[in-house]
């Protein structure tokens, strides 16, 4: 009988080092390569943007700002001295954006669709279809976005999708019978680790169902990033759940870029979707000793990707 083991986990030379993502980037050849980053006009995603275009790949930033998608774009194309970014309009708040945004991208061959763009803790609000702001623009925005641009994604040959999940997801699972929080008492907090839950079963289910077209999907938590995300936090928030965050060391967002590069170029990942990487390597399962890292396994399950794959379909249909 042969004995199971559990395979090595896939680490790169940077795992569990903080490390730019220029740095991550260095000796990669993205010539010819095209890449789509949600919210890439900011943050983490402006980072994630800019290091792919100096890497050579072409850059298109889907932003909800035009004015702010432009500046970007114009820095990035100063930067790098060529034509290399340009900004598209897309609110993953509104599926009919979305479904323009795939329109109008059509079959044109696509390596790289980064998921970035996100909101955290936001007060109760809802989407334009109705759906819980988080879950909404966090998860079913970007369902509808990969799944509509499945065709270029599959014209690239082998290309892959990096979700920007978060250690959120450690917070909460998705309650598949109220995704939307319409039968229990809203907490921004649990919402936002539900659709970072979401985006780990969105990276296992759409490996499962777009591995025979060459496409890839893993999920990366960034760290701990010094940006604008905690815009809806108010201390008083923090302060009633007991939390402390005042021993955690912040990351700049080019470092918070640099696990995102390292799932968009690392030739250890070619062909492997459905992973939650973390510091620029497959995070272990977590655990109480970490509570800040490791990956819950109820964010891994291919059965509840399944389920919420089956769900999301439903729901993005209206
Ligand atoms: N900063 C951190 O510490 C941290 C930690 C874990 C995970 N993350 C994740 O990293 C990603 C990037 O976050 P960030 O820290 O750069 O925050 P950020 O607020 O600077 O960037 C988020 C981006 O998402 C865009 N966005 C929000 N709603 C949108 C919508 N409806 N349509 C289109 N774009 C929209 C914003 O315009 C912005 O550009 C998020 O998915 C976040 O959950 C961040």
């Amino acid at each position: 009988m042969p004995r199971e083991t559990t395979p090595p986990r896939i680490l790169s030379a940077f795992a569990g080092r903080i490390v730019t993502a220029g740095e991550v980037a260095a000796g990669h050849d993205l010539s010819g390569r095209t890449a789509i980053v949600t919210g890439g006009a900011g943050g983490i995603g402006l980072e994630i943007a800019r290091t792919l275009a100096v890497a050579g790949a072409t850059v298109t930033l889907a932003v909800r700002s035009r004015d702010a998608g432009a500046a970007a774009a114009a820095e990035i194309n100063r930067a790098v001295g060529r034509a290399a970014a340009s900004a598209a309009f897309l609110d993953l708040a509104d599926l009919a954006t979305v479904r323009g945004f795939t329109r109008i991208w059509g079959g044109r061959p696509l390596d790289l669709l980064i998921a970035n763009a996100g909101v955290m803790a936001t007060p109760e609000s809802r989407t334009a279809q109705g759906h819980e702001s988080q879950f909404g623009i966090n998860h079913l925005g970007h369902f509808q976005l990969a799944t509509g641009l499945v065709p270029a994604l599959a014209a690239a040959g082998s290309a892959r999708v990096v979700m920007m999940s978060s250690a959120g997801h450690h917070d909460a699972d998705v309650d598949l019978d109220d995704p939307d929080w319409r039968r229990r008492t809203y907490d921004p907090f649990l919402a936002y680790g539900a659709s970072k839950t979401a985006n780990n079963l969105f990276a296992v289910g759409f490996s499962r169902h777009f591995a025979d077209d060459g496409i890839t999907a893993n999920a990366v938590h960034p760290g701990a990033v010094a940006t604008a995300l905690g815009r809806h936090v108010r201390p008083e928030q923090i302060a009633d759940r007991g939390w402390d965050f005042s021993t955690i060391a912040m990351q700049t967002p080019e470092q918070g870029a640099a696990t995102a590069i390292w799932a968009s170029t690392a030739p250890e990942l070619a062909g492997i979707g459905g992973l939650y990487l973390e510091e620029c390597g497959e995070a272990p399962p977590w655990s109480a000793e970490r509570p800040l890292w490791g990956v819950k396994p109820y964010s891994r399950d291919p059965d509840r990707a399944e389920a919420l794959w089956a769900l999301s379909e439903r729901l993005v249909a209206g």
